[in-house]
């Protein structure tokens, strides 16, 4: 918090947060509730979160910019590779990291690694946010902020503020929002009001698409599902004509995909269609087609085309 002389208003303050932490610790969830829109992709499974959201935070006297990265995590696939130099050159370029750690798992070396992680980018300030309260007793939670605190004194000379919050019941969300606000060095406004996220809007239509595809099928094809938004166009009467790419790396899967009949594919299309349509404000016409793209994680000329 900074100091004030009576009669002269509070700068403005504004800079970007990032929040990180295990595949799973709730960082999208909590990136949602904190710009009151769903702007990242949730999911039960893990490192869905494939690109970077930014969600904006809106307040008369500050302006925090979320942005949203994949969990850190050992690399086995170049995609994996890929993934964790985004999460590095993001978070050396951000005013905050939040290290989020859920109430109702032991940290563990999973933590600790992504802690020493942040150890090595000094720029920014620390914070730590213990996630999911909702989900473990006072006790567990008041044993996980002392824990975390104890962690952050371990390996990172301390964190500035540990709050605790859940995403799901919204309690303490603001207060989340609060501290990372007052952390934030003085600064001009980076976005207009209302703006929730500067992704383009093909990418976020591409995410909705995917998260629609991998419902009930997770197990089978987590990462081996890529999504590609080929064309948007303004049909007649004003439908939104949306032609979509999913990617998958085998024959087997794209069945999966598909379904019986494509019966499958035809729930997925509806389903999709309904997010599409809420987040853009009209009416859509989503046409999907699936594609074999053998071992797409694997190859960087094809990653890049998949825009990874
Ligand atoms: N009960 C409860 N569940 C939560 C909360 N926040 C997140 N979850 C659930 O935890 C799971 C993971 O949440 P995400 O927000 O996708 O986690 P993430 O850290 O972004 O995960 P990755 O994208 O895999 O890195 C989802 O099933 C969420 O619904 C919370 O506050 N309470």
């Amino acid at each position: 918090m900074t100091e004030t002389t009576p009669g002269t208003p509070a700068p403005h303050r504004s800079g970007f947060a990032c929040l990180v932490g295990r595949p799973n610790a709730g960082k999208s969830t909590l990136t949602n509730a904190l710009v009151g829109q769903k702007v990242a992709i949730t999911s039960s499974r893990p490192q869905t979160t494939r690109h970077t959201v930014r969600g904006v935070v809106h307040r008369p006297d500050a302006q925090l910019v979320l942005v949203d990265t994949p969990g850190l995590h050992r690399p086995r696939t170049l995609l994996g590779q890929r993934l964790n130099d985004r999460v590095h050159e993001t978070l050396a370029e951000v005013d905050i990291v939040a290290l989020c750690v859920p109430a109702d798992e032991k940290i563990g070396p999973g933590d600790r690694f992504i802690a020493e992680a942040l150890g090595k980018i000094p720029r920014s300030t620390k914070i730590g946010l213990v996630t999911k309260t909702d989900k473990a007793s006072k006790q567990q939670v008041a044993e996980q902020l002392l824990a975390l605190t104890a962690l952050g004194e371990q390996v990172l000379g301390g964190f500035a503020d540990v709050v605790p919050a859940s995403a799901k019941t919204g309690e303490q969300v603001d207060t989340v929002a609060d501290v990372l606000l007052s952390h934030l060095p003085v600064g001009p406004r980076l976005y207009p009001d209302g703006e929730l996220t500067d992704e383009p809007e093909a990418v976020m239509v591409a995410e909705l698409v995917r998260e629609a595809a991998l419902e009930g099928v997770r197990d089978e094809l987590p990462h081996s599902l890529a999504v590609v938004v080929e064309e948007m166009t303004e049909g007649e009467n004003g439908v939104l004509q949306v032609f979509v790419w999913l990617y998958v790396e085998r024959d087997s899967q794209k069945g999966i995909v598909i379904g019986k009949g494509g019966a499958r594919l035809k729930d997925v299309g509806t389903r999709a269609r309904r997010s599409v349509e809420a987040l853009l404000g009209t009416r859509v016409h989503l046409d999907l087609r699936v594609k074999v793209a053998k071992d797409w994680q694997r190859d960087p000329k094809q990653l890049q085309r998949l825009g990874f």
